[in-house]
């Protein structure tokens, strides 16, 4: 770095005496000094530059992978859309490959329509893959999914997105009120519905101790709020959205026992009497699954309710007791 400043200041030092030379100057000493004070001062913002360099760099690089994603061929939309007139969900004998690599390798199960599938399993097994193949995020390159014995293929992906309502981990609050953030799920609910709905979710606590209560901009509460807050708004969002399907991607870090409680019931409500997949992580949601399978290495190796896997005595049961020391 200081190499660097003295290279930058001798460099411009040149710069500025031949621009003086040039314009017919002669050289004593306190022009001398004037040049070296110059220098220095045009040095600093000059490593700002260099630095600037790296920074737009990586930015050309971010640019770049976004330009990739949107630049990425659509879904292929069918002719004549088929709309499914139940709820269930099918893998079957779905795979999935990223590059060379298998994330999905031959996934069959089903969900009864009404039902709470809980998926576990290592990090990086594809839980969340399971999740996205569902909503279309990306297509199956064998077998298929199925809603409502539909292949997802098969419906307009509009309709399969009305029907699909996701909480992930990762919530994005946008710049506009805490209310503006619920309200996108459905811009035309009512207020009785969209205070039903935080009510639902725990949210309406959150906001009673917001300055601004639901008019607070979210760049405020955004970065006031917790982890398990932005999941309360995000479930608040799934409510008011009221779709059949749920796909939750629990969040991993550890919630305060107000935040746990709280989460957990949220979840609850939202979850009462729709087809969900849950990536679950918390005891008490995977203890609630109708159905539960371990997933590993892209494949589901234990499957089964809770008791069962138990009994079994395989890897779930091995994790279950982790999770409980
Ligand atoms: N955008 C991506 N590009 C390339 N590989 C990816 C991408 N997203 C996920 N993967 C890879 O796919 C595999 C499955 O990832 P996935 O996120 O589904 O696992 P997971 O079980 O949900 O993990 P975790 O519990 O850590 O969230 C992982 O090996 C992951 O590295």
């Amino acid at each position: 770095m200081a190499l660097t400043l003295v290279v930058q200041a001798t460099f411009t030092a040149l710069l500025v005496l031949g621009a003086y030379l040039a314009l017919g100057g002669h050289i004593g000493a306190a022009e001398v000094l004037a040049v070296l004070v110059l220098a220095a001062r045009c040095a600093d913002p000059l490593l700002s530059l260099s630095d600037l360099g790296g920074q737009l760099r990586a930015g050309r690089a971010e640019l770049a992978r976004l330009d990739a994603l949107l630049s990425a061929a659509p879904l292929p939309e069918p002719p004549d859309p088929v709309r499914p007139d139940r709820h269930d969900l099918e893998f079957d004998s779905v795979v999935f490959r990223r590059g060379e690599r298998t994330v999905i390798d031959t996934v069959s199960l089903s969900v009864p329509q009404g039902h709470r599938l809980a998926v576990v399993g290592p990090s990086g097994s594809g839980k969340t893959t399971l999740l996205q193949l569902l909503a279309r995020f990306h297509d199956v390159d064998a077998g298929a999914v199925r809603v409502g014995g539909v292949d997802v293929r098969a419906m307009d992906p509009a309709e399969l997105m009305s029907r699909i309502a996701i909480v992930f981990q990762q919530v994005y609050l946008f710049d506009g009120t805490i209310e503006e953030n619920v309200r996108v799920a459905r811009p035309d609910a009512t207020d009785a519905e969209l205070r039903a709905a935080a009510a639902a979710a725990r949210l309406d606590e959150v906001v009673a101790r917001l300055p601004g209560g639901w008019s607070t901009p979210v760049g405020e509460a955004g970065a006031a709020l917790s982890g398990g807050e932005r999941q309360r708004v995000s479930i608040a969002r799934a409510l008011l959205k009221d779709a059949p399907i749920v796909l939750m991607d629990e969040v991993t870090s550890a919630l305060d026992p107000v935040n746990e409680s709280a989460v957990h019931a949220a979840v609850e409500r939202l979850t009462e009497g729709r087809t969900v997949v849950m990536v679950a992580h918390r005891l008490r949601t995977i203890r609630n699954a109708d159905h539960i399978v371990f997933l590993d290495k892209g494949r589901i190796t234990e499957s089964g309710a809770h008791d069962d896997l138990l009994r079994r005595g395989g890897r779930y049961a091995e994790l279950w007791d982790l999770s409980r020391t």
